[in-house]
């Protein structure tokens, strides 16, 4: 039997302003694709928040490929760094400053601060041509459209070499043409990688193309948990 792909478990209360949010969620699935999925406001990115370690739960536990992330009774818990999680938002989070080269160049080289205009040499020559980057290579975010936007962002995502792919409503600014081009973008690439991903969605057709494994979150709990191995 293959060892699971990723299994994690938190208990963590959020609170601000006198309101509180509580998640205590438990999952294990031997799959490489999970999808997460539910209303607004179920708990859906703070999970991916305490997945990437941008957040340590109050208790909690988490393995993935093999290799113990955090184990909050043993006192473990690997900074974002150390877990190389390649995080993808619906707002991309490209630097503005910065051209679609030295984004993608900025991925490769974590750290500069400053990737030179010519930065990552022939890798990143690679990446702007296996996502129709070229012409723009030296255009800035705001000069591109929605679609260049975001394949910028999966670039720079995948040049860092991530360990797993942490995703949060990666289509949701996008047109359905777009969005179902760009479904096919990460799905050729996350096969071709062989990488573990979670995909944060409301959308039914990201479930459907996606979940080996799903995990449906209500009000901070597993509403449904199915894993398909
Ligand atoms: N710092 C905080 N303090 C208190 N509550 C918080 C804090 N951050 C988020 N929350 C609450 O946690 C809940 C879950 O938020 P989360 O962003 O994970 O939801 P979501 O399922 O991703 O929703 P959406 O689909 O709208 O993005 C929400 O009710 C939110 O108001």
């Amino acid at each position: 039997m293959t060892a699971p792909q990723l299994t994690f478990a938190f208990r963590h209360v959020l609170q601000s302003a006198g309101r509180h949010f509580a998640l205590d969620i438990a999952f294990t699935t031997a799959r490489q694709r999970l999808v997460v999925f539910g209303p607004s406001g179920s708990g859906k990115s703070q999970t991916l928040r305490l997945l990437a370690g941008l957040v340590t739960p109050q208790q909690g536990r988490i393995r993935l490929a093999g290799r113990d992330w955090l184990d909050t009774e043993r006192g473990l818990n690997l900074p974002p760094e150390q877990r190389r999680a390649g995080l993808l938002f619906q707002d991309y989070a490209l630097f503005p400053h910065l051209t679609v080269r030295q984004n993608i160049a900025f991925g490769l080289t974590r750290g500069w601060r400053n990737p030179s205009p010519e930065a990552g040499g022939r890798e990143v020559d690679d990446w702007l041509q296996a996502f129709e980057l070229d012409e723009v290579a030296r255009q800035r975010p705001a000069d591109l459209s929605g679609g260049q936007r975001q394949r910028v962002a999966l670039a720079r995502t995948l040049a860092a070499r991530p360990s797993v792919l942490l995703l949060d409503e990666p289509f949701a600014a996008l047109d359905t043409l777009l969005r179902q081009k760009m479904r096919d973008e990460l799905d050729r690439w996350q096969q071709q990688l062989q990488l573990p991903m979670v995909l944060i969605s409301h959308d039914p057709e990201d479930v459907e193309r996606f979940a080996d494994a799903r995990l449906v979150l209500q009000q901070g709990q597993v509403a449904e948990g199915s894993d398909a191995s």
